[in-house]
């Protein structure tokens, strides 16, 4: 039956690619790779079971292979319905299956056939009985390129495994050769620093029989090879349908394939040959908030800890005694002074003019209320530096703060001095809002109510703003490994702000220390 038109995917960005391979159901290789690879690679997967494997990253366990009628009810349901762009062979198991499949091509004849020739999983396991080694040569011949690795080379030419890459480049002119189609030479079982490939047409290019095409790449560092060859060649299969030319498709793909085993390390998979990241190129799903949601969201329990702090509590009804309120001014002087340079190095390493002159507008203001801190409610002057000593969580949140000035990284910095500016700014709207509701009179009574009417400073919430939308900015421009520094470094800042809050613990408070929230641990996802 003609597939049907209508559905077909001609002319659309999307190409479909059909996956007739076997299942292994801890997702790195046979049919769950080549699904992944293909739509890492911008095709839509199709898929249709030769096989089930009993398998893991430690081995193949078992094999069942249903009746080879339902593998063709399987084929003809697909390509009766739709247009296949391109079509992957894997895993086939046995001579019945091949044949099978071979008969489906000779029907359906797909404009683009790759097959990769699976004879022995990673770990060893055979995947294909011996007498069927005939019936791949006869499936190999109806494809458009075979992408054996040495040793299933070694076995389509009936000869050793090549143990050079010589070798291994004169069995793949003959197998292109013998079958008429092109074969890619996998460098990935032979020892060496590089894991070249090479693309072997069966004419060769004009003049050029049998010539190879060599796609140099480097040996990555690791044991996570579970279906790196059914990955590649769904990678090829999909990559030829969009660009039409074989060439760039090997590169395309072995270059995805490369930075997948690359970002392997980064999967937790098994004990085995782990999988390769198929989607190493995706966006991680956090990164596409805004970072000032990302990171409000991961302080909501720090915040909601600080509305409950003594010293909240007797700053908003106003029974903090004076002393207490007298260390907190104190303390919070010397903070400035010390966060005032910090935002000078902020300044430093902003990448533009605007976000330079900001953060030195800011370092400005923050020396100004050191100043009219100590003039107007300490009623000192500030002194040198050195001479007055702070207590130790104001010494432990500038020197975090300072430490993060030097690493280097402007986005990790912003989010380290954000906090001072956000926290700050809301608490002082929920002390001031409190105060506000017990009336205007209570409000002229407080003996705090001049202090908590500074938090009402409009020019210090425009500050903030701009802070957040800084924040924002760098967070888009940074690297995965920098936005989680980001979060990381806003959460510090965060629970300092609360440490802060606390160290200065008014007349309910009881001795026992506030407990730290455990930093060691991985960043919290929203
Ligand atoms: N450690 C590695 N680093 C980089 N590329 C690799 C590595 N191992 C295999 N490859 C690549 O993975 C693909 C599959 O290669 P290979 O391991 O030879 O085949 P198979 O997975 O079929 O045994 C090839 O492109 C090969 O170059
Ligand atoms: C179902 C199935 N198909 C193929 C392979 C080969 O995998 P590899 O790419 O690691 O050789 C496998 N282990 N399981």
């Amino acid at each position: 039956m003609e597939p049907h038109r209508a559905a077909t995917s001609r002319g659309r960005a999307l190409p479909n690619v059909l996956s007739i391979a076997g299942s292994d159901p801890s997702g790195g290789a046979g049919i769950q790779a080549d699904v992944k690879s293909i739509s890492a690679n911008g095709g839509y997967a199709l898929a249709v079971v030769t096989a089930l494997t009993a398998q893991n990253t430690m081995g193949v366990t078992g094999v069942h292979t249903p009746p080879v009628e339902f593998l063709r009810r399987q084929l003809d349901a697909v390509s009766d319905d739709i247009l296949l762009d391109a079509v992957k062979i894997g895993m086939l198991g046995s001579e019945e299956v091949a044949d099978c499949v071979a008969g489906w091509l000779d029907d359906v004849r797909p404009a683009v056939v790759v097959l990769d020739p699976v004879m022995v999983a990673t770990s060893g396991a055979r995947l294909l009985d011996d007498d069927a080694v005939r019936a791949v040569l006869r499936l190999a011949a109806r494809a458009s390129l075979v992408t054996p690795n040495i040793p299933e080379l070694g076995v389509l030419i009936g000869a050793a495994p090549a143990g050079s890459w010589q070798e291994a480049l004169r069995q793949g002119r003959e197998l292109a050769g013998r079958v008429g189609t092109a074969v890619l030479v996998k460098g990935g079982h032979l020892p060496g620093p590089r894991c070249p490939d090479a693309l072997i047409l069966p004419g060769g290019g004009a003049g050029h029989p049998g010539e190879a095409l060599v796609f140099d790449g480097r040996r990555v560092g690791t044991d996570n090879t579970h279906g790196t060859g059914c990955s590649l060649s769904s990678a090829i299969a999909t990559r030829y349908a969009v660009t039409g030319d074989w060439s760039a498709a090997v590169r395309e793909a072995k270059g995805w394939l490369e930075a997948a085993l690359g970002a392997s390390a980064s999967l937790r998979v098994g004990r085995g040959a782990g999988p390769v990241h198929h989607f190493h190129a995706l966006p991680d799903p956090r990164h596409r908030q805004p970072f000032t949601d990302l990171a409000w969201r991961d302080t909501a329990g720090l915040r909601h800890e600080i509305l409950q702090l003594p010293f909240v509590v007797g700053l908003t009804d106003g029974s903090l005694p004076a002393a207490d309120f007298a260390g907190y001014l104190r303390e919070d002087a010397l903070y400035l002074r010390e966060y005032a340079g910090v935002l000078a190095r902020t300044a430093a390493l902003a990448p533009t003019e605007t976000e330079q002159l900001f953060w030195l507008q800011c370092a400005t203001s923050c020396l100004e209320t050191e100043a009219e801190l100590h003039r107007s409610w300490l009623g000192t002057e500030p002194g040198p530096r050195g001479t007055d000593l702070p207590g130790p969580v104001t010494r432990a949140y500038c020197d975090h703060l300072v430490a993060t000035t030097a690493r280097g990284s402007y986005a990790e910095l912003v989010a380290s001095v954000l906090p001072c500016f956000w926290l700050y700014a809301a608490v002082g709207d929920y002390v001031r809002d409190q105060v506000r509701q017990d009336g205007g009179a209570a409000e002229a009574a407080h003996p705090y109510g001049a202090w908590i009417a500074t938090y009402a400073d409009p020019v210090f919430a425009e500050a903030t703003a701009e802070a957040k939308l800084i924040a924002d900015r760098a967070h888009r421009a940074a690297s995965p490994d920098e936005r989680d520094a980001m979060l990381l470094a806003f959460r510090w800042s965060a629970t300092y702000e609360r440490d802060f809050f606390d160290a200065h613990r008014g007349p309910s408070a009881d001795a026992a220390p506030s407990e730290h929230a455990d930093l060691r641990e991985g960043v919290v996802l929203p």
